[in-house]
C-alpha cells in the first residue's frame, strides 16, 4: 500500500514520550478509505495517545502521519477539517441544550445557520435522541450523553470518524443500538477507527484490528485472521467423572488437552467433526462424560497468548 490519498490514514514511525514513558512507540499502518479498524488493547496500552496524536490534540515526538494525504502537523488545519472526534470523556459545556452543543460545535467550522439547524436535526432523528433536543446536556443519562458525543463529531460531516471507548459505560441493548448506528455510518463511506476494550466491540464491527501493548502493535489483521494464526480455533471443555483420560492426541482434529480436577479441557483445529470424536473416544475408554462446552476463540485469547495477561485487568 503506498501514502497516496486513497490512505484515509497513514503512519509512519510515530513515537510519544512522556518524561522517559514512551506511549506510543514507532508505530506504523496504513488505513484504507471505508476501513472499521479497531484498536484493541489493556489500560495504558497507549490507544488515546495515539489517536489525540493523530487528531492533533497532542504533538508526536517523532515520526509522522496523514488524513487522507494531510500531514497531521504540516498541514494540521486541512486534516482537522477531514475528521470528527468523540472522546473518551465527556467535555461538554453544561451551560448549553443538547442541540446547541450541536449546532454550536458546527458553527466553529462555518456551517452556515440554516444547514447546521438542519444538520442537527437530522443527527438527533439518527441517534434517537430527538426529543431530547432541549433539555440541558448535563440532565441527560449516560447513554445519551454517548450518543451526544458521537453526534457532535458528526456534525462535520467527517471523513474520518474517531471514536475512543464509544461504547463505555453504557447498557447491552444501547451498545448494540449504537454498533447498529456506526455500521451504517461506515456503509455510508465514513472511514472508523474506535479504540476498545470490549473484544465484542472489536469482533463485531471492525474489519480489522490491531492489538496493542506497552506503545506498540503486537498483532494486526481481521479478526478471524489473528484468531487463526495466534491461537487454536476453538477448545472443547468437558466436566468427566475422575482424573485420568486416555490419551487423546492420537484423536484427528486435536491439538492437544490438559486435564485438572476432573475439568478437561481439548484444544481442537476443527470444532464440528473433533468435538463428537473425542466424546465417543472418552466413552469408549470408560470416562463418564458430565457435561461439553465448546468455546469459540476470541481476540482476548490472542491477546494472553501474545503477552499471557489478560486485557481487561
Ligand atoms: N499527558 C500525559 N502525561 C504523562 N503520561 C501520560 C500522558 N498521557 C498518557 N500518559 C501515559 O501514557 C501511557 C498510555 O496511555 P493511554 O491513555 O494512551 O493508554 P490507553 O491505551 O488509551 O489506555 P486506556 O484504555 O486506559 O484509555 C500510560 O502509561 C499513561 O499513563
Amino acid at each position: 500500500m503506498g501514502t497516496t490519498e486513497e490512505q484515509a490514514i497513514s503512519i509512519r514511525g510515530l513515537t510519544k514520550r512522556f518524561n522517559g514513558l514512551t506511549a506510543v512507540d514507532n508505530v506504523g499502518l496504513d488505513i484504507g478509505t471505508g476501513e472499521f479498524f479497531g484498536l484493541l488493547g489493556p489500560n495504558g496500552a497507549g490507544k488515546t495517545t495515539l489517536i489525540r496524536m493523530l487528531v492533533g490534540l497532542s504533538t508526536p515526538t517523532s515520526g509522522s502521519a496523514s488524513i487522507l494525504g494531510r500531514d497531521i502537523v504540516r498541514d494540521a488545519i486541512e486534516s482537522r477539517k477531514l475528521i470528527g472526534v468523540a472522546p473518551q470523556e465527556y467535555n461538554f459545556d453544561e451551560n448549553l441544550k443538547t442541540k446547541e452543543i450541536l449546532t454550536y460545535h458546527a458553527g466553529y467550522y462555518g456551517m452556515p445557520k440554516a444547514e447546521r439547524e438542519k444538520r442537527a436535526d437530522d443527527i438527533l432523528d439518527f441517534l434517537e435522541i430527538s426529543d431530547k433536543a432541549n433539555e440541558y446536556c448535563d440532565k441527560l443519562s449516560g447513554g445519551m450523553k454517548r450518543r451526544l458525543l458521537i453526534g457532535r463529531a458528526l456534525m462535520q460531516r467527517p471523513k474520518v470518524l474517531f471514536l475512543d471507548e464509544p461504547t463505555t459505560g453504557v447498557d447491552v441493548q444501547l451498545r448494540r443500538a449504537l454498533w447498529g448506528m456506526l455500521k451504517k455510518l461506515n456503509s455510508e463511506g465514513t472511514t472508523i477507527v474506535l479504540t476498545t476494550h470490549y473484544i465484542e466491540e472489536a469482533e463485531s464491527l471492525c474489519g480489522r484490528v490491531a492489538i496493542m501493548d506497552h506503545g506498540r502493535f503486537i498483532a494486526l489483521g481481521t479478526p478471524d485472521a489473528l484468531k487463526r494464526r495466534e491461537v487454536d480455533s476453538s477448545r472443547l471443555e468437558f466436566d468427566i467423572v475422575g482424573d485420568h483420560v486416555p490419551d487423546l492426541t492420537s484423536v484427528p482434529g486435536v491439538i492437544r488437552y490438559s486435564l485438572s480436577r476432573e475439568k478437561l479441557i481439548v484444544h481442537v483445529s476443527d470444532t464440528s467433526t473433533a468435538a463428537v470424536k473425542v466424546l465417543d473416544f472418552l466413552r469408549s475408554g470408560g470416562v463418564a462424560v458430565k457435561s461439553m462446552h465448546v468455546r469459540e476463540s476470541t481476540l482476548e485469547d490472542v491477546f494472553i497468548k501474545m503477552t499471557g495477561r489478560e486485557l481487561r485487568e
